[in-house]
């Protein structure tokens, strides 16, 4: 690893003074200009999607778009394979705070042309879609006709390639795993420019049989170092048009541990219950959402609440208003109705709670009714305008963090998480994993639940330092069989990166399929230093 990446010396005066005016002010840039263009943007992008559809010439456009792919590939290999090949999608726009530096003199390979849906298949229950489909697609897409993905991500811009090469949970991904689990089949194109289908194939018995598919487990999590994909099939489930949300508080970090994992196991197998999630706004404080699909409330009393509407206040403020006010002991548990999209949505409006550090009048009434409809600004276009000293004080102070651990760790890795960094809300999102071959293998059992620990904000902790700190996170992870999110900073040594993940059947492939040249290793990829 790099050493000093994130330096020890204190920032200068001036450093300082510049650093807190644009942390404080940069409002003065996103309300007038980004609000503008991200609310033109999405329009636009809706109306051509619109288009797109009805003239229904996706398909077509990619099998053009595929070949162009392999036509790229193709001269690349006649050149002699001299670079590394990256994906084209270019920094700016991904859904993390770096900006990759492994593509700077790699060659880029156009799928980021590939973002459009290309069947739904309702007899399979399946629905194709290129990589560059974002989950505010498919939703506003799927919805509509009665289905939903069972896992679907919050975002609105995070994409299938993405969170397949990289990785995806939410709260459905208690029942479903993650969003690796709900695909069925992956269009490739390898770094002979040949084009497969990849799938499992429950009847392969014969070591040749399984080995024609093993492709398939490799993908998840593999960064785009072994394929690219052009395609991927993935599972949709009947919905409904609400949510039948129910909040539950929690008073200590205990009860919070019990009361999850107890939800969590039971209804990993029932039909009532569709999404779990919880918030800790203070390490005791927390509250535990259950939702089940719904067709509206049964009695005058119960409430439809749209949350995703522009005069409502951002989601995490509206649950800690909730456990603060309507739940006592004679009313334990708070019922609403959200409509299905601005569930799946939730936090989107407010990037999760990073809104609040860029728009600090954001949630106030009066904002939200002037301008809310304007709201969120796009994270690329926050991600492309931010200035550099604010890039160094977000690399001293601020965290972004997702930890992936067994849900029976959860009571120590709070209790670290609360020692070294003390951010808060904090995210708990109970996922189940399956041990299947690839990246994320489990050692010792067939399967567990886990939880995602996303910790996302400023650090005002003493003794913060990026590196160091999470270091110290990521040793504890390690420890306990969890993984660390690929998106984020990632300081892990390379045998300590192969410790976190399993990468037997990864190597294999690479040799198997001629990666060795061609992409980068996975670690190349997601090290903190081979990112800005
Ligand atoms: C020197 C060396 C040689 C290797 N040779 C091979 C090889 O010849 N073939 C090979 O596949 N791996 C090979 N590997 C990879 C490695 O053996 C396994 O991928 C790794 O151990 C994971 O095993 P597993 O128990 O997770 O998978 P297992 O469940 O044992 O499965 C073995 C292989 O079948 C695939 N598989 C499992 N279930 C299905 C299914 N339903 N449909 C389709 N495929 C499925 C897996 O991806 C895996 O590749 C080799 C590794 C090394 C280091
Ligand atoms: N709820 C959740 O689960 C959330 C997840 N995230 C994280 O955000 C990331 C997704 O962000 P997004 O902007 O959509 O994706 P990115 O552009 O960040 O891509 C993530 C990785 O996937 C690779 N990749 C993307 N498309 C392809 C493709 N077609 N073929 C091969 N490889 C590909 C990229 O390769 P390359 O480096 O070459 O571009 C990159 O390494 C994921 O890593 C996810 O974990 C973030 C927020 C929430
Ligand atoms: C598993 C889950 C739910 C992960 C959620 C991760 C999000 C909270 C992350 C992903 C991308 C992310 C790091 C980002 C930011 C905040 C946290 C985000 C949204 C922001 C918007 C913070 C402000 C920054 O100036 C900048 C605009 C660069 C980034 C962009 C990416």
């Amino acid at each position: 690893m790099d050493p000093g990446l994130e330096a020890d010396e204190r920032p200068s005066r001036s450093q300082r003074f510049l650093e807190f005016m644009v942390f404080h002010f940069r409002w003065v840039v996103v309300v007038p200009i980004l609000l503008p263009l991200s609310f033109l943007f999405n329009v636009f992008f809706e109306i051509r999607n619109k288009l797109i559809y009805w003239i229904n010439s996706a398909p077509n456009a990619h099998v053009r778009k595929v070949n162009y792919i392999q036509e790229q590939i193709k001269n690349w290999n006649a050149d002699g394979r001299r670079t590394k090949l990256v994906n084209a999608r270019p920094g700016w726009l991904t859904m993390s705070f770096r900006y990759p530096l492994y593509k700077t003199d790699a060659t880029k390979i156009a799928t980021d042309r590939l973002f459009d849906i290309l069947e739904l298949d309702l007899e399979k229950m399946t629905i194709k879609a290129e990589p560059g489909v974002t989950m505010g697609q498919i939703s506003r897409y799927l919805i509509p006709l009665g289905y939903t993905l069972p896992v679907l991500p919050e975002l609105d811009d995070l994409t299938v390639g993405g969170l397949i090469n990289g990785c995806g949970v939410e709260s459905g991904s208690f029942k479903h795993g993650m969003f690796q689990h709900i695909c069925t089949q992956y269009e490739v194109v390898t770094s002979d420019a040949e084009l497969l289908q990849v799938f499992p194939d429950p009847t392969a018995k014969t070591k040749k049989s399984k080995e024609a598919n093993s492709l398939f487990w490799a993908i998840p999590w593999s960064q785009g170092t072994l394929v690219f994909l052009t395609a991927a099939t993935m599972k949709i489930i009947p919905c409904k048009k609400y949510v039948k949300l129910q909040y539950k508080k929690t008073n200590t970090l205990e009860e919070m541990c019990d009361v999850l994992t107890e939800d969590s196991k039971k209804n990993s197998s029932f039909d009532d219950v569709d999404f779990i999630e919880a918030l800790l706004f203070t390490k005791d404080k927390g509250c535990i959402m259950l939702g089940e699909f719904s067709d509206g409330p049964d009695t005058h009393k119960e409430v439809i609440n749209p949350i995703g509407r522009f005069y409502k206040k951002w989601f995490y403020t509206h649950v800690e208003s909730i456990i603060d006010n309507k739940i006592d002991k004679e009313n334990p548990i708070a019922v609403e109705y959200i409509p299905l999209r601005d569930y799946y949505h939730r936090h989107s409006r407010s990037i999760f709670w990073e809104i609040r550090d860029i728009i600090p009048f954001g949630n106030n009434v009066i904002f939200r009714y002037l301008l809310g409809w304007l709201t969120p600004p796009k994270i690329s276009f926050l991600k492309a305008t931010t200035p550099s000293c604010l890039r160094s004080m977000y690399d001293r102070s601020h965290v972004l963090q997702d930890m992936l651990i067994p849900l029976e760790n959860l009571e120590k890795c709070v209790e670290l998480f609360h020692e070294e960094v003390e951010i808060y809300p904090l995210w708990l999102c109970p996922f189940h994993l399956k041990s299947q071959p690839g990246l994320m293998k489990l050692r010792d059992v067939a399967s567990k639940m886990y939880v995602d620990l996303g910790a996302y904000g400023v650090t005002y902790k003493k003794g913060y330092h990026a590196e160091r700190t999470t270091r110290r996170l990521e040793e504890h992870v390690r420890k306990v069989n969890g993984f660390q999110m690929t998106y984020a900073d990632i300081y892990m040594t390379k045998e300590e990166y192969e410790d976190m993940f399993d990468l037997t059947l990864y190597e294999y492939k690479r040799t198997a399929h001629h990666c060795n040249d061609a992409f980068p290793h996975v670690y190349e990829k997601v090290r903190r230093s081979a990112r800005r």
